[in-house]
């Protein structure tokens, strides 16, 4: 197998993508109450909300009051999502240390998620990257649909690179290439994350996998073998785009980390804090969730031998 960076960032997005498609709107105290928890967890970014209308993402129409009240933690950064010039403005206000601009690869996704023709988004984020650099405020891109959109079905990988290039040449200081409803499967991750990351190699890549389909967890080892070394993932696997039908969670946070760090590669992340507050997350959310490590616990969690044993061979 290839072996990847043994040190890797990882980026929770959960209070952002998490949130922003739960039916329960979860009120301000206790979204500051989860960021905080995860704070302690040992994260490199944590995505906190997104400046978008109301109208579009009612879930996260307190981010002022969210950002004003959180408790920074010295070592994280933390970044919000912005899709216009309104929202970085917004963003700026707020001391956001860090921006997520997004856009969409495919057309119709664009056209169905930010009301904007490509080229008009492609404006804004110019626009945008221009605005955020006199502010001193370091941008990622996120390109939605990389991998498929759910209305066009594939998408070109030549228009991915044309975009990161774009921003990439506008001064952005990373590139997302994102899975928004799980249709990528490994080896065109292994194929795109490298193409664009030898076509760009002064920019940072992420890999942003959502597991509709299950499989986010191999692209994400795909990625990291071909040099990936910054994920997005969710707590819990929360997640997903209101404006995508089928839509469903990311990659959850802590089995990708279980993942690495039973590899050897250092996430930053500490599971056991991060455990917590994945058991915490149903009561957030207001509906159960099933998570499969929170269940079996991390792999050298043993449990005792059976009573019998000892009467059966004697004390061991
Ligand atoms: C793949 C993913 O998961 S990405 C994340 C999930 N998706 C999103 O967050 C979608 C975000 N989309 C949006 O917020 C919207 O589509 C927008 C703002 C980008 C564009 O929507 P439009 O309706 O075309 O914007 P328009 O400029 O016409 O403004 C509409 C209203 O929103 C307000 N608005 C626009 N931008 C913002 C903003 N950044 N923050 C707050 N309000 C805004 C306007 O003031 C206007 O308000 P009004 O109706 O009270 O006058
Ligand atoms: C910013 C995102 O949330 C990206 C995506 O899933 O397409």
């Amino acid at each position: 197998m290839s072996q990847g960076p043994t040190r890797i960032e990882m980026n929770e997005v959960a209070p952002r993508d998490g949130l922003q498609i739960e039916k329960r709107q979860v009120p301000t105290d206790e979204k500051i109450a989860f960021i905080d928890a995860l704070s302690a967890c040992g994260f490199k970014r944590i995505e906190v909300t997104s400046f978008t209308s109301a109208k579009a993402i009612p879930a996260l129409a307190d981010a002022e009051a969210v950002m004003q009240r959180i408790t920074r933690r010295p070592g994280t950064i933390y970044t919000c999502l912005v899709p216009n010039l309104r929202g970085l403005e917004r963003a700026l206000s707020s001391r956001a240390d860090e921006l997520n601009l997004v856009m969409s690869v495919s057309e119709t996704h664009n056209r169905a998620n930010l009301r904007m023709t490509r080229d008009q988004s492609t404006a804004q984020l110019l626009a945008m990257l221009a605005e955020a650099s006199k502010a001193g405020v370091a941008c990622t891109v996120s390109l939605s649909c990389t991998f498929g959109c759910p209305f066009e079905g594939d998408v070109d990988p030549a228009e991915v690179l044309r975009l990161a290039r774009t921003f990439a040449d506008a001064g952005a200081a990373g590139i997302t290439l994102c899975d928004t409803t799980g249709m990528a499967f490994p080896t065109q991750v292994a194929a795109i994350c490298d193409e664009v990351s030898r076509a760009l190699p002064h920019v940072a890549i992420t890999a942003h996998l959502h597991n509709t389909r299950g499989m986010a967890l191999a692209n994400a080892l795909a990625a990291w073998q071909v040099g990936v070394m910054r994920f997005d993932a969710a707590a819990g696997g929360l997640g997903g785009c209101p404006y995508a039908p089928g839509a469903s969670g990311n990659v959850n946070t802590e089995e990708l980390v279980h993942m690495f760090e039973t590899m050897g590669v250092d996430t930053g992340v500490t599971l056991t804090p991060l455990l917590d507050v994945v058991a915490g997350l149903p009561q957030l959310v207001e509906r159960p969730l099933s998570n499969q490590l929170l269940s079996a616990g991390p792999r050298l969690r043993t449990h005792p031998a059976p009573a019998w044993l000892a009467d059966h061979f004697g004390a061991a």
